[in-house]
C-alpha cells in the first residue's frame, strides 16, 4: 500500500445519485478534453444558465474531498482542483499514465473517480488497470469510487470502451490553494450575478462547436453530429421547428437555440421549449423520474391541473428538424434508454406522463434555485462551496 497508496470504496454513492448525476450529465455535457469524450464541467454549468445544477455534487464534493484528506492523513489541507462528470464512448481508451504527468498538471495530487454506470450493463469494455500493487483491475459498477494519487506510484490505463456510454465522476485535488476550483467557480458566479434576481432556469446553449462530436471511427471533422439534436434522436424523439423559421438560411446546428418542439411517431406535444437544451433536459428528466411518475400521477392532476389533450392537434405549421444522416448517432448514445420502456416497470411512452414529467422537472428546477440563493451569499462569504440547509 506505501509503494501504490490507492483506497477503493464499493458502493460510496447510493443509486439515486448516479441517476441524478447522470441526468446532469447526459442532458448538458458538451465536447471533452480528449477526443470522444463528453463533459460537463461545473464552470461550463454557470456559463449556461444551469449553475442551480452543481448543488446535486455539493456533498458527494464536500464528502470526497474529507474521505481522501483522512485516508492520506492531510486533513484540512486539500482544495479539490477539478470536477467533472465525464462520458467515455465507444472508441476511446486511455494508456498508462499518472494523472500529473504533464507540466500542466504537477498540481494535482490526489483524483477521486467514482464510477457512474455499470459494466457490460451500460457498456462494454472500460476496464481500469493499475499497472502495479493490489487492486491491480477495478470492473466499473455505479456506486463505487476510487481513489488514488496523481503521482507515478499509480501508473494506470483504460481499455477501450467497446459498446454503450461509460460515465464517472472525476475530481482532482491540490494542496496548491492558487488552483482551488471553488474559488474560481464563485468568481464566475458573481459574473453572472444577474441571474440570482431575474431567477432564470432555462438552459441556454453554449457555442455550437462544443456540441460537435465526431466519432472515432471517422476522420473528417465536418462528419460528425450536433450532441443536443443526436442525444433527443436517440432517445427516439423529434424536434420540430415553426414554419416562419423556413425561409431563413441558417445552419441546422443554429436552429437548435430557436424555440421547439418535441415530437414522436408523427405528434407533436403542445409545449414549446425554450431550445434544444431544455427540450432534452425534460426528456431526460423523464427518463430519469420514469418509473417515479405512475406513483405521483393523481397527486400531481390534483396540484397541476393537467389537462387531457397534450399534442397538437394541426402538425401543419411545424416541420421535423433534420440533420444530415452521415450515419446513425444510436450507434454511439445507445445505451440512454430503450424507446418503448422508460420506465423500470416496462410502462410504454405515454404523453401524458410526459406531460407530468414537465411540471416535475419544473419543481425540481425551482427547488434547486431556491437552495441556490439561500447558498450562494454563504458561498461567497467562506470562499468555499458547501452544503448550506436550507431554512425551515
Ligand atoms: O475513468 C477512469 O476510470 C479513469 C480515467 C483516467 O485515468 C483519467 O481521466 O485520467
Ligand atoms: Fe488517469
Amino acid at each position: 500500500m506505501a509503494d501504490h497508496p490507492r483506497l477503493f470504496l464499493p458502493g460510496f454513492m447510493s443509486t439515486q445519485l448516479c441517476e441524478e448525476l447522470k441526468f446532469i450529465h447526459k442532458s448538458n455535457c458538451a465536447v471533452g478534453y480528449r477526443p470522444h469524450v463528453l463533459s460537463t464541467i461545473l464552470s461550463h454549468l454557470i456559463a449556461t444558465n444551469s449553475s442551480h445544477l452543481i448543488l446535486p455534487l455539493v456533498d458527494i464534493r464536500e464528502k470526497l474531498k474529507e474521505r481522501v484528506e483522512e485516508f492520506f492523513g492531510c486533513e484540512f489541507e486539500l482544495f479539490i482542483e477539478f470536477t467533472g462528470l465525464i462520458s467515455w464512448s465507444c472508441g476511446s481508451s486511455i494508456g498508462w499514465h499518472s494523472d500529473d504527468n504533464r507540466p500542466y498538471l504537477k498540481q494535482r495530487h490526489f483524483a477521486a473517480v467514482c464510477y457512474l454506470s455499470n459494466h457490460s450493463e451500460d457498456f462494454k469494455g472500460g476496464l481500469f488497470h493499475f499497472q502495479e500493487g493490489e487492486p491491480a483491475t477495478i470492473v466499473p459498477m455505479a456506486g463505487d469510487v476510487l481513489i488514488y494519487t496523481a503521482d507515478d506510484r499509480n501508473i494506470h490505463c483504460v481499455d477501450e470502451i467497446t459498446e454503450g456510454e461509460r460515465l464517472t465522476l472525476t475530481l482532482w485535488f491540490t494542496r496548491d490553494i492558487s488552483y482551488d476550483e471553488d474559488a474560481k467557480l464563485l468568481n464566475l458566479f458573481s459574473l453572472n450575478s444577474k441571474d440570482e434576481d431575474t431567477k432564470s432556469w432555462i438552459p441556454l446553449s453554449a457555442p455550437n462547436n462544443m456540441y460537435w462530436f465526431s466519432p472515432s471511427s471517422l476522420t473528417e471533422h465536418h462528419l460528425g453530429y450536433d450532441i443536443r439534436w443526436a442525444r433527443v434522436h436517440a432517445l427516439g424523439f423529434d424536434l420540430y421547428i415553426s414554419n416562419e423559421f423556413e425561409d431563413v438560411a441558417w445552419e441546422p446546428c443554429d436552429m437548435l437555440d430557436k424555440p421547439l418542439k418535441l415530437g414522436r411517431e408523427g405528434k407533436i406535444f403542445g409545449k414549446e421549449f425554450a431550445n434544444a437544451l431544455h427540450a432534452h433536459q425534460v426528456l431526460e428528466f423523464y427518463r430519469w423520474k420514469g418509473s417515479e411518475l405512475q406513483a405521483s400521477k393523481s397527486k400531481m392532476s390534483a396540484t397541476h391541473g393537467l389537462e387531457r389533450t397534450h399534442l397538437l392537434s394541426d402538425i401543419t405549421s411545424y416541420r421535423k428538424l433534420a440533420f444530415p444522416a452521415y450515419f446513425e448517432p444510436k450507434s454511439v448514445f445507445s445505451e440512454s434508454f430503450p424507446i418503448n420502456s422508460y420506465c423500470q416497470n416496462m410502462q410504454p411512452f405515454d404523453w401524458s406522463d410526459f406531460s407530468m414529467a414537465v411540471a416535475l422537472w419544473e419543481d425540481y428546477v425551482h427547488g434547486l434555485r431556491r437552495k441556490l440563493v439561500t447558498s450562494l451569499p454563504q458561498w461567497k462569504l467562506h470562499g468555499s462551496i458547501f452544503n448550506v440547509p436550507l431554512p425551515e
